[in-house]
């Protein structure tokens, strides 16, 4: 992509709206615009990453087992009356009449529809496990959207659903669920730390989220300090061994959110006790038959007998991904896009445009990268060298490749890895090798 054609609104100030750092610098890249309170335009940088964390939460679910599909956004409220969540739920709810006067909403969650779907086609116990998910924009009619994308209205969310014969079956499922969510984060640079958490409007008594520690996090979060070096994947099972030792394992070591925590019937000894602050990046629930009960999902057990099926839902924020990830990485200059998220792999700098040699060998540089499988963003414009620099910096490109005059005549392009600041000089062989 050449910088000089890509719709990339960078904004030189700092926008006064904004409270938080990841809110300040996806304005200030050209990420996002706010088109109403807690509702986003994804602009075309932003777009880049939204798809790249899309991608590893799909490969991670599918690698679990969960098999995606597509639900609406507009739900019928008839679903909703059904599970009696229709009225609980309420201001948070978005409701819609349609032209026919019939009662609609935008869903803020789906579990009444999946299991409307699993109840007219699954009838059979042989037909189960079965875990469903798709990645669809929620609407949550938030009292007080804030923080960007963190706290939205519109938010992009993967729901997953799982349906089994019976608990123990249910637990490995939310057990392939805690081992997917643990891998899906630690691919995208983030530690997320698995805490008990309350069930709220969803249900059920078994949850955990998943905590980014973060200064600017919601979630008021306590922890054994081990797991800031714990490493969870060390030795992690495959999703088709016995899960139960290593979720064991990982839910024995404390951590809780503060409605969990009780201070004073806390096992950890003080000094041992990390107290911070965390952003909640998904949680999952297994809440047994609160759905299929109402809504007589139930299947024929091996002796013929009507079971209703043991569910659980498993969220993650796809949208406030982007945020944490922020949150968690970033210096002065700006963002720090981890390897897997990263909106290009290589920003490619040419500090002359219009010197032949620089264009030639920039021109060389970005077929052969691309050709290589790389996402290049080449900054072709004609810029002083230091706004070149400081949008680099700001765009958080992992690589950047800097091709000028003088450098070409001692036979060097320069190589800078924006995690570290770390530059090297090498030739632009070298550089393609160490690229590719
Ligand atoms: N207003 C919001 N803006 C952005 N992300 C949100 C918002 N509300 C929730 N999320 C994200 O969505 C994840 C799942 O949301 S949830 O309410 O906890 N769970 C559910 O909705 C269940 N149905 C899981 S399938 C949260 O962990 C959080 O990361």
């Amino acid at each position: 992509m050449r910088l000089s054609t890509f719709f990339l609104p960078t904004l030189k100030e700092t926008p006064t709206e904004a409270q938080i750092v990841s809110h300040r610098l996806m304005l200030r890249a050209g990420m996002i615009r706010q088109t109403s309170a807690g509702i986003y335009a994804w602009l075309p940088l932003g777009h880049r990453v939204l798809k790249k964390i899309e991608q590893i939460v799909r490969e991670e679910q599918d690698a679990a087992g969960a098999q995606e599909l597509l639900m609406p956004t507009i739900q019928s409220a008839e679903l909703w009356k059904e599970s009696g969540r229709y009225d609980d739920y309420g201001k948070e709810m978005l409701r819609i009449t349609d032209r026919h006067d019939r009662e609609m909403l935008f869903g803020p969650t789906n579990e009444e529809m999946i299991t409307d779907i699993f109840r007219a086609f699954v009838k059979s116990y042989r037909q189960l496990p079965l875990n469903l998910y798709h990645i669809q924009w929620k609407f949550r009619d938030e009292i007080r959207p804030r923080f960007g994308v963190m706290r939205g209205r519109e938010f992009l969310m993967k729901d997953a659903y799982s349906f089994d014969i019976d608990a123990a079956s249910a637990r490995r499922s939310y057990q392939k669920m805690f081992l997917a969510y643990l891998r899906t984060f630690a691919r995208m640079g983030l530690k997320a730390i698995p805490m008990r958490a309350d069930t709220g409007p969803i249900g059920g008594d078994l949850s955990h989220e998943f905590i980014i520690l973060a200064e600017t996090g919601e979630s008021g979060v306590f922890c054994h300090k081990d797991w800031l070096t714990l490493d969870v994947l060390q030795n992690a099972p495959g999703f088709d061994e016995d899960l139960q030792p290593f979720f064991d394992t990982y839910t024995s070591i404390y951590a809780a959110t503060d409605e969990k925590h009780e201070p004073g019937n806390c096992p950890v000894p003080e000094s041992d006790l990390v107290s911070a602050r965390g952003i909640e990046v998904g949680h999952i629930f297994n809440f047994g038959t609160k759905y299929s009960k109402p809504m007589n999902a139930v299947v024929a057990g091996p002796g013929g007998e009507p079971v209703p099926v043991e569910m659980g839902s498993y969220g993650i924020g796809v949208s406030r991904l982007m945020g944490a990830i922020i949150e968690a990485s970033h210096d002065d200059n700006g963002i720090i896009w981890p390897d897997a998220v990263a909106p290009f792999n290589v920003g490619l700098v040419n500090l002359k445009v219009g010197d032949a040699e620089t264009d030639r060998v920039c021109q060389e540089l970005y077929y052969k990268l691309r050709a290589n499988g790389m996402d290049v963003l080449y900054d072709d414009r004609d810029e002083r060298p230091g706004v070149k620099f400081a949008d680099m910096d700001l765009i958080g490109l992992p690589w950047q490749l800097v091709v000028g005059p003088r450098g070409l005549k001692n036979g060097v392009v320069e190589l800078k890895r924006r995690s570290t600041g770390e530059k090297q000089e090498l030739s632009v062989d070298s550089a393609l090798e160490k690229l590719s």
